[in-house]
């Protein structure tokens, strides 16, 4: 991806990442009053380090100043032209089940502004916290009426692929996927693919095997761990 703020730069998915996290801490603290923020302040707030939060800003094309810090506004504006910031963030979710259900019920993804517009099934369902169930074959539907981009998958292994398939052609390009099946985008992408989808895993097997062996090594070789 090209930078499209004042250099040649390119931008990776974690700096993406990390300014989304910027962006809730410095809204917190302009919440509670604060003007100016430091790169040691946010770093502290994020678990990053200041070098790297200034370095990100450079990226954006802020520099600034040690003694005087950033201004939290200019900061917030930037970050937010840069990311696409929108008020509300609209999402469907495709495989109403255990998963499914515990996301569309999550008071957590409303206080983010994040609004399931709709859950598709196999078979249709009463509404869920105030939100329609449909079976799949309305989902072109849906998702061009509301103009929906994000879709997340939460149906089973056997049926992930089909599924992607299906939210692709509805016009679905970010997907978030409960399954473990490693979904691709298959021949259409060469890299990304004609559609530039961008496919999330969620894993958290995977997440929780991770603390197991950080765990173990910080018990028996602290040793080998940096910071
Ligand atoms: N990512 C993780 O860490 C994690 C953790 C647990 C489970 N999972 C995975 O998440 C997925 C969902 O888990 P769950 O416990 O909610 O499953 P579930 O069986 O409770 O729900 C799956 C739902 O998908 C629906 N479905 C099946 N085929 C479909 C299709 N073709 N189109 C639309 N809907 C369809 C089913 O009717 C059901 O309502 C599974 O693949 C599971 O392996 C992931």
């Amino acid at each position: 991806m090209k930078d499209s703020t004042n250099n040649n730069t390119l931008l990776t998915k974690n700096i993406i990442t990390r300014l989304a996290k910027y962006l809730r801490i410095l809204k917190s603290l302009k919440s509670i009053g604060l003007i100016k923020v430091f790169s040691s302040n946010l770093g502290d707030a994020a678990g990053i380090a200041p070098t790297v939060v200034r370095k990100d800003f450079s990226i954006l094309g802020i520099n600034g100043n040690k003694k005087g810090g950033y201004i939290i506004d200019n900061l917030i504006k930037q970050i937010e032209g840069l990311l696409g910031i929108e008020d509300e963030y609209k999402a469907i979710i495709v495989g109403c089940g255990r998963i499914g259900k515990a996301l569309i019920e999550s008071e957590e993804l409303k206080r983010e502004h994040i609004h399931i517009i709709a859950g598709f099934d196999l078979t249709p369902s009463e509404p869920l916290n105030n939100v329609p169930i449909y079976t799949t074959d309305k989902m072109e539907e849906i998702v061009k009426k509301e103009n929906i981009k994000i879709g997340i998958i939460s149906v089973p292994n056997h049926a992930a692929i089909k599924v992607f398939e299906h939210m692709r052609e509805a016009g679905i390009r970010g997907f978030l996927n409960f399954t473990s099946v490693d979904i691709k985008c298959g021949d259409k992408c060469p890299v990304g693919c004609e559609h530039k989808c961008v496919i999330n895993q969620v894993n958290i097997g995977l997440e929780l095997e991770n603390l197991f062996h950080l765990v173990h090594i910080t018990e028996k070789h602290p040793d080998l761990l940096i910071e």
